[in-house]
């Protein structure tokens, strides 16, 4: 969809999702093995580009970096001005044409869950709680957690994060839910309820209260190779102010939320150069954080079709998978939702945004709120 023209779009009569036929359902097919880091090891290390295309590169990069993720200030600074302040509300009530709120289509979204058993994804940072300026800060409130417990007594639910599964679950605190981290590269969820006999390796295990879990790690071949980047990138960035690293188990994060926007290049130059010898990872972009991770063929799209397999959910037509997310990398799972026809996305931004989502919310508390409504609406239908 071209956000200029949607903008002006007045149709909204044909913009409810289309689920899936019987014949239509999503299919799960887990690749039988990945990609070795050794297998990259060989592979041409990548040619410095001459100067000015690589300076064209990194303005590319630049630019992103200053549009990702405004901070609260500059919100604030913006939303001084009146004007502004009423075009950008203008713009958002527009976007929302294309991208309907949630909550004002409640009953929509209820009409179309109907008699489905209902499946909810939730991303963590940005979409359980507010975006903040020190990750380690990025608490949930006790209402949202409360919220989220409600809907997992009620539906299946997991928390699919880019953070490591054990930090995530420490924020969230819910045994009640299943834990996806490092975007999906580490999963741990039910005893598969379909057969085992795909190709895909699970490895039995026992979570904190003794319960049986599959364990799902494809990039545990990597964890070396992300452990030795993330001392190299800690090391190549000590000396920016602000720079702040995260491990999350199978991907690293830079952070440069706090460092002044006359220093982004050199972030992002730095970090290029440690990975000018790693060709088995990838650099991707989130709200003001670079994230490094292997180059396989994972990501939170596929670790919900992981998991609607291992609940055993994803043969049966009468299943609808929600996921709620703020970030580029819940694109992943919006798109899948809505190739599959059976689901859909709700993405979480109060600025108007390309999205794979079908549904928008604000703000984690909006968030909350729709959670609330899901479980009310749930406990009155039954
Ligand atoms: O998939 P998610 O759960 O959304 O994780 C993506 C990244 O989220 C965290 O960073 C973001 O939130 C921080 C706390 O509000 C904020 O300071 C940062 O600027 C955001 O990018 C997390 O710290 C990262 O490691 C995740 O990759």
């Amino acid at each position: 969809m071209d956000l200029k023209t949607g903008l002006n779009s007045p149709v909204i009569a044909d913009h409810l999702p289309t689920l899936a036929s019987p014949a239509a359902v999503m299919t799960f097919t887990t690749p039988t093995s990945f990609p070795s880091p050794g297998l990259c090891l060989n592979t041409t290390k990548k040619i410095p580009l001459p100067g000015k295309i690589e300076e064209v590169r990194a303005t590319g990069w630049l630019d992103l970096m200053k549009a990702s993720s405004p901070t609260r200030k500059r919100q604030t600074k913006d939303a001084i001005c009146d004007t502004q302040s009423d075009d950008l509300d203008l713009q958002y009530r527009n976007w929302t044409v294309n991208y309907p709120s949630a909550l004002t289509s409640f009953e929509e979204i209820s009409d179309l869950a109907g008699n489905k058993r209902l499946a909810l994804f939730l991303d963590y940072d940005g979409t359980l709680s507010p975006i903040v300026d020190n990750p380690e800060n990025a608490l949930m409130s006790d209402e949202m957690r409360a919220a989220v417990r409600h809907v997992a007594s009620l539906f299946p639910t997991a928390i699919i994060s880019g953070r490591s599964r054990d930090k995530v679950f420490d924020f969230v605190n819910l045994n009640e839910l299943y834990y996806a981290g490092s975007h999906g590269m580490d999963i741990m969820g039910p005893v598969r309820k379909t057969t085992d006999s795909n190709g895909v390796e699970c490895i039995r295990s026992t979570d904190a209260h003794g319960k049986e879990v599959n364990l799902f790690q494809p990039a545990s071949e990597f964890l070396p190779m992300i452990t030795e980047v993330y001392e190299k990138l800690g090391e190549s960035v000590k000396d920016i102010d602000g720079a702040r690293m995260e491990d999350n188990k199978f991907c690293v994060s830079v952070h440069y939320r706090n460092v002044a926007e006359d220093d982004y290049k050199k972030v992002f130059h730095r970090v290029s150069a440690v990975l000018e010898d790693y060709p088995c990872l990838r650099l991707t972009h989130g709200r003001k954080v670079f994230e490094v991770r292997p180059v396989i063929d994972w990501n939170k799209g596929k670790a919900v079709e992981f998991l609607l397999e291992s609940l055993g959910l994803n043969e049966s037509e009468d299943v609808l998978p929600i996921y709620v997310g703020d970030d580029r990398t819940d694109e992943d799972a919006f798109k899948v939702l809505k190739a599959s026809n059976r689901g859909f996305g709700i993405l979480v931004s109060s600025i108007p945004k390309e999205s794979d989502a079908f549904y928008s919310l604000r703000d984690p508390a909006e968030v909350m709120e729709f959670l609330r409504m899901l479980a009310a609406w749930k406990e009155q239908s039954t």
